[in-house]
């Protein structure tokens, strides 16, 4: 099977690709491509927060899959010189999980909660205060002999990352004094991101094969990372090391990756909008079941991409094929969907 280029985290990579992911983190601001206003802002509240003694504030980081949130966490814990812990939403099933890990803190540590919008509702309960106050109520026994007894806890910054910010309880997200959006790269940076991680990796690899790769990565580092390990594979095995243009033409054709960075599952969604239900409009979860993908993956890291480059459209209605669709898949438009007529768009 192929391998997955945009879905879950590293877990089923073995253990080399797993050191090499390592490797090719950025651990500094410096090392952090892109970003810029979040990054500039971040490096501000840091030096504050260091100048004045205090920890950090909380913050919050959301956006697609890939674009660096956990590598951030990591540079931001760096940056502070604070230790970090890392957990994740679906992991912390009791208070006393989250106790634990709280208690354990030092002063201006970070917690890094992955896919914070999973958290318990009753774990989350517990977060309010140990966020706001630095301190947890804890029960102890149950029955007659319960009691409640409060924890202080050392000054930490909680770091919340999640691909779903509209999926947080408003009262979580109002304990963030800082929340920062993470953007899809464009072909220039993620071409730098290649040339950086190609070194690292000690692979020759032409100028034009490094835009060839950035450009058709899906404005995602974790993918340019990927595609550039696979390319080398190829350059490996049918070249003689150096990735060159042709090299990486051949590679991105064998792994399924298109001229435009569409992958398989990309063209599957549009294609099934287009041919089985008329170019849209339709709801996501029909076009899961047609596509066999979960509802929230499609929404979480595929609809934002085919979104912001044109090739789908979110209405009230449902998701809905663009022109740009039609013509990247070769598919003719029908004449009533021309000019958005069928959207409603026009008027609303
Ligand atoms: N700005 C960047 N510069 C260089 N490399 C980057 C940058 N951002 C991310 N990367 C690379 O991309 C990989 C994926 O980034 P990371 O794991 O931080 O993404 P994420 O946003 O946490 O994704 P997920 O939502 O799936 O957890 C990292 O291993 C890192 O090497
Ligand atoms: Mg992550």
């Amino acid at each position: 099977m192929r391998e997955p280029l945009l879905t879950g985290d590293t877990d089923h990579y073995d253990a080399t690709d797993k050191d090499i992911d390592k490797a090719l983190r950025p651990l500094s601001f410096d090392d952090f491509a892109g970003q810029e206003k979040v990054v500039e802002n971040l490096k501000v509240f840091v030096a504050a927060a260091k100048r004045r003694g205090d920890a950090l504030d909380h913050v919050l980081l959301h956006g697609p899959p890939g674009l660096g949130k956990t590598t951030l966490s990591h540079i931001i814990a760096n940056e502070l010189e604070s230790g970090i812990k890392m957990t994740s939403g679906p992991v912390l099933d009791k208070p006393s999980d989250l106790a634990g890990l709280l208690t354990n803190l030092e002063p201006h540590d970070v917690l890094f909660i992955d896919e914070i919008h999973r958290l318990n509702p009753v774990v989350e309960e517990y977060l309010y205060s140990a966020m706001e106050d630095y301190r947890i109520d804890i029960m102890l026994d149950s029955g007659p002999n319960a009691r409640s007894v409060q924890i202080s806890l050392s000054p930490f910054t909680l770091i919340g990352a999640t691909t779903r910010s509209g999926m947080l309880t408003a009262p979580l997200r109002a304990r963030f004094g800082i929340s920062s959006r993470l953007e899809y790269y464009d072909a220039k940076l993620l071409t730098s991101i290649v040339g950086r991680s190609a070194e690292i990796l000690a692979t020759p690899i032409d100028d034009e094969a490094a835009y060839e790769i950035a450009r058709r990565s899906r404005g995602t580092p974790r993918i340019a990372n990927n595609l550039l390990r696979r390319t080398r594979d190829f350059a490996q095995i049918k070249g003689n090391g150096t990735i060159t243009q042709d090299i990486a033409q051949f590679a991105l054709a064998a792994l399924d990756v298109d001229a435009r960075g569409l992958d398989d599952m990309d063209k599957r969604i549009l294609t099934t909008i287009i041919d089985k239900f008329k170019g849209g409009p339709v709801g996501i979860s029909t076009i899961a079941t047609a596509c066999g993908e979960e509802g929230e993956t499609i929404e979480e890291v595929y609809e934002p991409f085919l979104i912001q480059e044109g090739y789908l459209k979110r209405t009230s209605r449902g998701r809905e094929a663009t022109e740009a669709a039609y013509e990247h898949l070769g598919r003719p438009m029908p004449q009533h969907l021309r000019g958005n007529s069928a959207t409603g768009e026009l008027f609303s």
